[in-house]
């Protein structure tokens, strides 16, 4: 059986599971799962991850969740570049501090902008105050900034000279506000450049392949009908409200 990934391309770790197969030539069978459709709840996902979130595999009998434990999964198997996940102590020490942080962070931060822009007007019908914008929006800018200054200071890559799983980690969560409509790079050259080495390790034609749909989603979300999103409401009512 062939390996399989379950994935939607809207969601940021299932892009860079995506982007981390396909740059290694790893085939596997492409199991779109619509998270818009809340398909992460029916009952042949459950069977696949008891967590309802995407990115997830399954291998034979065995199941993965979890988009790091996954790519680390697959370049173990398929024995990938060193670059990947370097076996030098301290530049793996230094992919290990990037992906330990951005979760709390980046991550947070560049979803709370998608939701907040994007999908609170469209499943609750109402528009986000300006100063809860703004708040998220610093929040935003206070991850950038340590992105800049603290993982990348003066490198061309988060670990050093080659791209690693940091920096494909890295560029699929800063994508998600930008597909929101906030230009993160303005103003960054530092970031700017480094999107576009990025961009280049992975090879353009893939990027934009995997990024198609969050840099549509403004368009996408705003002709969805809002009664089928519904099943969102009361997790952004949780979180956000
Ligand atoms: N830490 C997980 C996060 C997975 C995750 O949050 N996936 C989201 C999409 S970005 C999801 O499936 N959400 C569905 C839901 O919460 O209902 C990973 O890196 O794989």
């Amino acid at each position: 059986m062939a390996l399989e990934l379950y994935l939607d391309l809207f969601s940021q770790p299932c892009r860079s599971v995506y982007i981390f197969a396909k740059k290694n030539n790893i085939s596997f069978d492409f199991k779109k799962l619509s998270l818009l459709d809340g398909q992460q709840y029916g009952e042949d996902f459950g069977k696949i991850s008891l967590i309802r979130k995407v990115p997830a595999l399954r291998d034979g009998d065995f199941c993965l969740a979890e988009s790091i434990a996954i790519m680390l999964y697959l370049a173990e198997k398929f024995k990938t570049p060193d670059f990947w996940y370097p076996a030098d102590l301290q530049q793996r020490a230094r992919v290990n501090e990037y992906l330990s942080w951005q979760h709390t962070a980046i991550r947070m931060h560049g979803s709370e902008i998608f939701c907040l822009r994007l999908m609170i007007p469209k499943v609750m019908g109402v528009e986000i105050p300006e100063d809860k914008m703004n708040a998220a929006l610093d929040d935003l800018n206070s991850s950038l900034k340590l992105v800049e200054e603290k993982f990348l200071q003066d490198r061309p890559f988060i670990a050093g000279d080659q791209i690693s799983l940091a920096d494909l980690v890295a560029i699929v969560e800063i994508m998600q506000p930008v597909g929101a409509g906030v230009d993160v790079f303005e103003g960054r050259p530092k970031l700017s450049a480094w999107r576009d080495r990025v961009q280049e390790a992975i090879g353009k034609e893939l990027f934009d392949e995997a990024h198609q749909y969050i840099l549509g989603a403004q368009e996408s979300v705003k002709s969805m009908d809002s009664s089928k999103m519904q099943v969102f409401k009361p997790k952004i009512l949780r979180l956000f409200m």
